[in-house]
């Protein structure tokens, strides 16, 4: 069984394009449960530019599976995420005028601040997760600093120029995920995934999770949020069958 985490960040985008107050983030994030989602991930990104604090808040007490809560290495999301104790945190890296996520958290260059974020936040009663390109030095990293769980960045696998580099990037997240998995982590993977490149991806044995928002919410917009999850969620389990 894979897991299946549903990012709910674009439901939100749709929101802030004109300041109403819906489609609702609260109720994409309980549809996605009922069909099949076994954890709701959100990044609060320094910018607010998808998700609010308030959706962060609500949906702390109205999830009956669990919070992944997203945010950067930061003292403001830090104290934030301490306060809201979300079941799962996943520390990401952030430009401000990115357009979306580029890359995983470099641990090994900011391994105090990561080593003292994962200290306050396990302290707090919250699973730390690193989002981390497939590297070995990166993930030995990620086991310095005492996070339990990483999640492998597939953009770089979902945005490749070719067949053959699509492969390429492939190998590498098997490898890197047996790697990670032999050393005691548990070994997440999301970014960038859809209807046309999941399967192999959660065709990898080590791989528990999936985080997966973008082209759920952009396949919804034609079938519906519910049936949009329970078609993702069934390629993910026909991918271990
Ligand atoms: C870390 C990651 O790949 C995503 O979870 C992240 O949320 C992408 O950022 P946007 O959702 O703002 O595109
Ligand atoms: N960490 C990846 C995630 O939560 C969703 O990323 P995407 O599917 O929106 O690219």
């Amino acid at each position: 069984m894979i897991a299946l985490g549903v990012n709910i960040d674009h439901v939100a985008t749709l929101r802030q394009a004109r300041g109403t107050d819906y489609p609702s983030p609260i109720k994409a994030a309980l549809v996605a449960e009922e069909s099949g989602a076994d954890a709701i991930t959100l990044h609060l990104r320094e910018d607010r530019r998808h998700i609010q604090e308030e959706d962060v808040i609500i949906l702390r007490e109205r999830l009956k599976t669990r919070m992944n809560l997203e945010s950067a290495v930061t003292e403001e999301m830090i104290s934030f995420a301490c306060r809201i104790k979300p079941h799962d945190i996943c520390l990401v890296p952030e430009r401000r005028e990115e357009l979306t996520t580029e890359g995983g958290l470099d641990v090994i260059r900011h391994f105090d601040q990561v080593s003292a974020a994962c200290k306050r936040l396990t302290e707090a009663g919250i699973r730390v997760s690193l989002f981390v390109d497939a590297r070995a030095d990166q993930i030995d990293a990620a086991i310095r600093v005492g996070a339990p769980v990483i999640e492998l960045h597939t953009g770089h696998y979902a945005d490749a120029a070719t067949s053959e580099a699509q492969q390429a990037e492939l190998e590498t997240i098997r490898s890197m995920a047996a790697y990670a998995f032999s050393r005691g982590l548990q070994v997440n993977a999301g970014h960038s995934l859809h209807y046309q490149n999941t399967t192999p991806i959660a065709f990898i044995p080590e791989i528990t999770e999936l985080n997966i928002g973008h082209a759920i919410v952009a396949r919804a917009l034609f079938i519906g949020f519910a049936q949009a999850v329970r078609e993702m969620k069934t390629l993910m389990q026909e991918a271990r069958a």
